[in-house]
């Protein structure tokens, strides 16, 4: 592994249902290295959702830590929080997520805003990234007027736009017919590549799992041990598996 980017250290998270308690992750720990793209697999109500949250700084967890780039998600305030998530980490998610009055520039020049790049810039930038998902011609387009997979396109155009070190993807082609969802995680390992992030991606999609450098699986909350393919070899935190 080389430069390590998100570190994840004995998470525990547990939901409280009536008076049950649901353990939806426990003892978690692995780390990821800058530009790697891992996989997170595992059977429905595995808690792949709830890692990427935790890890996206959408949730809090129960117990541990999580550091992305060098920076404790646990200890982070609100507003914190907020900063890290817009300047740090890519969302891309299974529904797509775009503002429907939105074109499809405008969705992606959503987080340009945010962070409040001047417009020229924002506007130069936005065409690079539609190019680079190949939606040049498309940038005009209301989300309805786009296939499902053109939407996706837009959406990885969109967790692009600060150049975030880390991409969270949440079944990214859950959605898709199983050839434009290839031809998706074919672009999204692309432009790690290109980008030289690191990606995080729930999937239970096969083919994804196959461009994956490394595979963690989970099983009822825990990550399993000795699953890793790939090699390029994200470590489980030795000190923290416990
Ligand atoms: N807000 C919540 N309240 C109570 N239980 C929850 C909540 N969110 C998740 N859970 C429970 O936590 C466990 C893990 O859920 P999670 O959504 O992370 O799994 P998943 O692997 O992403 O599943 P899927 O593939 O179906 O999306 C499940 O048992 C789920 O029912």
């Amino acid at each position: 592994m080389g430069e390590e980017l998100v570190r994840v250290e004995a998470v525990g998270r547990d939901y409280r249902s009536g008076d049950r308690v649901v353990h939806a992750l426990q003892e978690v720990s692995f780390s990821a290295g800058r530009g790697e793209l891992v996989a997170v697999r595992g059977r429905s109500g595995a808690g792949k959702t709830t890692l990427l949250n935790l890890i996206g700084g959408l949730d809090r967890p129960t117990s541990g830590r999580i550091q992305v780039a060098g920076l404790e998600m646990t200890s982070a305030g609100s507003r914190e929080l907020v900063e890290l998530r817009r300047s740090k980490i890519g969302f891309v998610f299974q529904s797509f997520g775009l503002i429907p009055i939105l074109s499809a520039a405008e969705n992606v020049g959503v987080p340009l805003r945010l962070v409040k790049r001047p417009r020229a810039e924002r506007e130069e930038r936005v065409a690079m990234l539609l190019e680079l998902v190949g939606l040049g011609a498309q940038a005009a387009q209301r989300p309805y007027e786009l296939s499902g997979g053109q939407q996706q396109r837009v959406a990885l155009a969109r967790a692009l736009a600060n150049d975030p070190p880390l991409l969270i993807a949440d079944e990214p082609t859950g959605q898709l017919d199983s050839e434009t969802g290839r031809e998706i995680m074919d672009l999204l390992r692309a432009l790690v590549r290109s980008q030289g992030m690191t990606a995080l991606v729930a999937t239970h999609d096969p083919s994804l799992i196959e461009l994956a450098d490394r595979v963690l699986t989970l099983r009822d909350g825990r990550l399993l041990a000795g699953e890793e393919a790939g090699g390029s070899g994200a470590a489980p935190v030795a000190a923290a598996a416990g």
